[in-house]
């Protein structure tokens, strides 16, 4: 009896999800940026990037074919052996792959979808929530701008405050925006952001503050 219920999940599988993608890693954490700080949240760090920050957090992510292909049903069901309710697509940069069926496939098991994105390739996949954080590296996409629900820009040095704006004018009405110290230069310029945002108060403060709790 046991064989048989392992075969027909097996055939369901292979006929809805037979995409592979490859990651990174996975892991169930506290989502440390922007709106949803705070929050218990799984992510699922995909391989792949072309954009080529050079202050990235995660340089290791940038070559696909150095992490291990996962299927769509094995990514869905490390994610249900916790209790979250929340799933982030993350990198590298997520949409340099098509995202349609993966997030069909965690909307179905009752998981609300984020993305941290870039923004700087086509738009895929089904969002309750889209996290766009625009680099001069590879300019973002004004499709994925006009779906954005949180703006985070990055901060490294005073430019990056009128590259905050410049994109500020693209997104929704209801997009919330945030700027971020550069992890490594934040001792210089979070405070000229704290100046800035008391100067422009349509902006926060976003910390990555799992760096400062040591949790992934
Ligand atoms: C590693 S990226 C992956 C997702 C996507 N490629 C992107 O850049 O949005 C996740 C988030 O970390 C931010 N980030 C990366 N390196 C950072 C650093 N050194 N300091 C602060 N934030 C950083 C990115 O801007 C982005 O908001
Ligand atoms: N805890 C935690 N929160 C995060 N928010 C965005 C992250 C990312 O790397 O995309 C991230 C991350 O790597 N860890
Ligand atoms: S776009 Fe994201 S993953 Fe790619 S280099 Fe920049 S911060 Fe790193
Ligand atoms: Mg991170």
């Amino acid at each position: 009896m046991d064989f048989v219920n392992l075969e027909m999940k097996t055939t369901t599988s292979t006929l809805y999800n037979t995409q592979m993608l490859p990651v990174m890693e996975h892991f169930y954490t506290i989502q440390g940026e922007g709106v949803h700080q705070g929050k218990a949240a799984y992510f699922i760090r995909l391989g792949g990037c072309d954009v080529g920050c050079v202050w990235c957090d995660v340089k290791d992510s940038w070559e696909a074919g150095r992490h291990p292909l996962r299927s769509i049903d094995f990514l869905v069901n490390e994610v249900t052996k916790t209790p979250s309710q929340i799933v982030v697509i993350t990198g590298g940069e997520p949409l340099m792959h098509d995202l349609t069926e993966l997030t069909k496939a965690l909307k179905a098991a009752g998981l609300r979808t984020h993305m941290e994105t870039s923004g700087s390739s086509p738009l895929s996949g089904t969002w309750d929530w889209i996290t766009v954080s625009p680099k001069k590296f590879k300019a973002p996409l004004l499709e994925v701008l006009q779906h954005a629900s949180e703006l985070k820009v990055v901060v490294f040095n005073k430019s990056d405050f009128d590259w905050a704006e410049k994109h500020a004018v693209l997104v929704p009405p209801s997009c919330k925006l945030f700027l971020q110290p550069e992890w490594g230069k934040r001792e210089a310029v979070t405070p000229l952001i704290i100046d800035y945002i008391k100067d422009h108060p349509q902006w926060q403060l976003s910390l990555q503050i799992h760096k400062y709790i040591n949790v992934p």
